[in-house]
């Protein structure tokens, strides 16, 4: 099978959105009209997917644009479902084009549509799903004064809410002011590639959730967009499958020293421990306080463990002259010892060539001592919690003060940031951000962040570049607590569970 290596679906902005839409029109020698046909039926497509369409009723709330138009085209769609159907469009003066012919449409096909102003009062009937499509990408400016009360009353009804392309009232790439009337979706359908605005905390009660719909805009005239940001998901994975081959050996795959551990957190160095072997490298090395030795030795025989001369702390770093990779931090703690012996570690080696993970505590004494991050090997990942990145690059107010100043500081230090959370955030240091597509909340638990840095490892060790292992790591390890919920569920989920189930996300991605 010819796999199709895909590098990055790019988050682009609305004048850029725009563009892409002449250009496939031009390309593909279509009507816009048929894009808003194409846009709908996808959206039809994914009603279908998740229920009974003829079986439900929808009350579709359309603006006055190409969002209304898609409302509309949706709402014909549906009735020749035999969906039951409500239909409302903005009173006004100053339709777009497509949103006319498609008026014109649900009159030739006998859908009566009821118009809105400022004043109206919708009347919900119980369990309709509200399919809002006021506005999409075209927003401006916030929604005015008056027609609040219109988006109030669609936030307060008992309904669920499906948002067509981006919540209405919603910003694509710049913030909200919280007192802005925006829809708050259950689900957000999104065109072709997702805006900016989905991923960001802020937005959470306007998108909980979102959903990409393919529309076929022209692919490479997305590509030839300049995009900062990009979301990383299933597309980009085949590229990054390095298979074994019948005369493959372990040293082919990396020898990896992990470096971390105190009294009562040998747990956190014993799973990245693992997950680095899990991962796929070759040879694992735990470097941990005389207290973790017999721990690590007895639940899992497959790693070697060296022994710092300190019986609870680590309080020299040891040599790394045979490891290819090395990973320090988890369960580490920050004892003004082992801060010592971290920066000595750092000063005295000759790392140039090494590939390097920090992670948690690890992160924490570097913080403590800044002029150390200086000293590590360029494109040295970091995989901090947003306190710990605080720590790193100062406080910041909100969303994209937090990207000024990590890309600052990746850039200026040539190294990798990975920012976790909720669409975990990867910064290059060539100035691009990645958001990943995988994980749940689930995953948010003790350990987590342990696993993941052995996946990274792991890859490191591998041979996968840094940015590679840094991306491909935050997605399968995304992807393998996924799978981990879809088994045993979201809420009893423990890290140990997302390590158990690398194999199964590993075999699944690449068979
Ligand atoms: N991405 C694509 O290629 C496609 C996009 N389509 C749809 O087209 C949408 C964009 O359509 P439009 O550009 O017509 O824009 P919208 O439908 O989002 O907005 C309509 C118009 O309202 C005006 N407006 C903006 N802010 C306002 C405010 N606060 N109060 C009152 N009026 C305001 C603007 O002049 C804007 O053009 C997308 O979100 C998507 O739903 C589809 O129809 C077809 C393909
Ligand atoms: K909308």
């Amino acid at each position: 099978m010819q796999i199709q290596y895909i590098y990055s679906m790019k988050i682009l902005s609305p004048q850029q959105l725009k563009a892409v839409e002449t250009q496939t029109i031009k390309i593909q020698d279509v009507d816009l009209i048929n894009l808003m046909e194409r846009a709908a039926t996808a959206v039809l497509n994914w009603l279908k997917n998740h229920m009974d369409v003829s079986k439900n009723h929808f009350t579709i709330i359309c603006g006055v644009g190409n969002n209304g138009g898609d409302g509309l085209a949706l709402a014909r769609l549906l009735a020749s479902e035999n969906s039951h159907v409500k239909v409302y469009l903005q009173k006004n003066n100053n339709y777009s084009l497509d949103n006319l012919t498609n008026q014109k449409r649900l009159k030739d096909a006998k859908i009566p549509i009821e118009f809105y102003d400022s004043e109206t009062k919708f009347e919900f009937q119980p369990f309709s799903i509200i399919i809002d499509a006021i506005f999409g990408y075209g927003l401006n400016r916030p929604i005015e004064q008056e027609w609040i009360s219109i988006i109030n009353q669609i936030n307060q009804a008992e309904n669920a809410v499906v948002s067509i392309d981006v919540p209405s009232g919603l910003f694509c790439d710049q913030l909200n002011s919280p007192e802005d009337a925006v829809v708050q979706s259950e689900v957000t359908l999104t065109f072709q590639t997702p805006k900016l605005a989905l991923f960001l905390p802020e937005n959470e009660k306007y998108v909980p959730q979102f959903e990409i719909l393919d529309i076929s805009l022209d692919w490479a005239s997305m590509e030839s967009q300049n995009a900062d940001f990009h979301y990383f998901s299933m597309d980009q994975i085949p590229q990054f499958h390095k298979g074994r081959t019948v005369f493959s050996h372990k040293y082919e795959f990396g020898n990896v020293v992990t470096i971390g551990g105190s009294y009562g957190k040998i747990g956190a160095i014993l799973l990245t421990t693992k997950s680095v072997l899990r991962s796929g490298a070759g040879l694992v090395t735990a470097y941990v306080p005389k207290c973790g030795c017999q721990i690590i030795q007895t639940s899992f025989p497959e790693a070697m463990v060296m022994t710092d001369f300190s019986e609870d702390k680590i309080i020299a770093f040891p040599s790394v002259d045979g490891f290819d990779t090395i990973a320090i931090g988890p369960g580490i703690g920050t004892d003004e010892k082992t801060a010592l012996a971290f920066a000595q570690f750092l000063e005295e080696n000759d790392l140039t060539n090494k590939k390097m993970i920090i992670d948690a505590d690890g992160i924490n004494l570097l913080a403590k001592n800044p002029e150390l991050v200086n000293k590590l090997p360029e494109k040295t990942i970091l995989t901090p919690h947003n306190k710990e990145l605080e720590r790193l690059v100062g406080n910041w107010n909100d969303s994209f003060e937090k990207i000024k100043k990590t890309k600052e500081f990746v850039q200026k230090n040539n190294l990798i940031v990975v920012s976790k959370g909720a669409y975990t955030q990867t910064y290059l240091p060539n100035a691009q951000i990645y958001f990943n597509s995988t994980g749940n909340p689930g995953m948010a638990t003790a350990g987590s962040g342990d696993v993941l840095t052995g996946i990274i490892a792991g890859h490191l060790g591998k041979g996968f570049t840094a940015e590679e292992a840094a991306l491909f790591g935050v997605f399968l390890h995304g992807f393998c607590g996924d799978e981990a919920a879809a088994q045993i569920g979201q809420e009893s989920l423990i890290a140990s569970d997302i390590l158990n189930f690398i194999p199964t996300g590993m075999k699944k991605l690449f068979g």
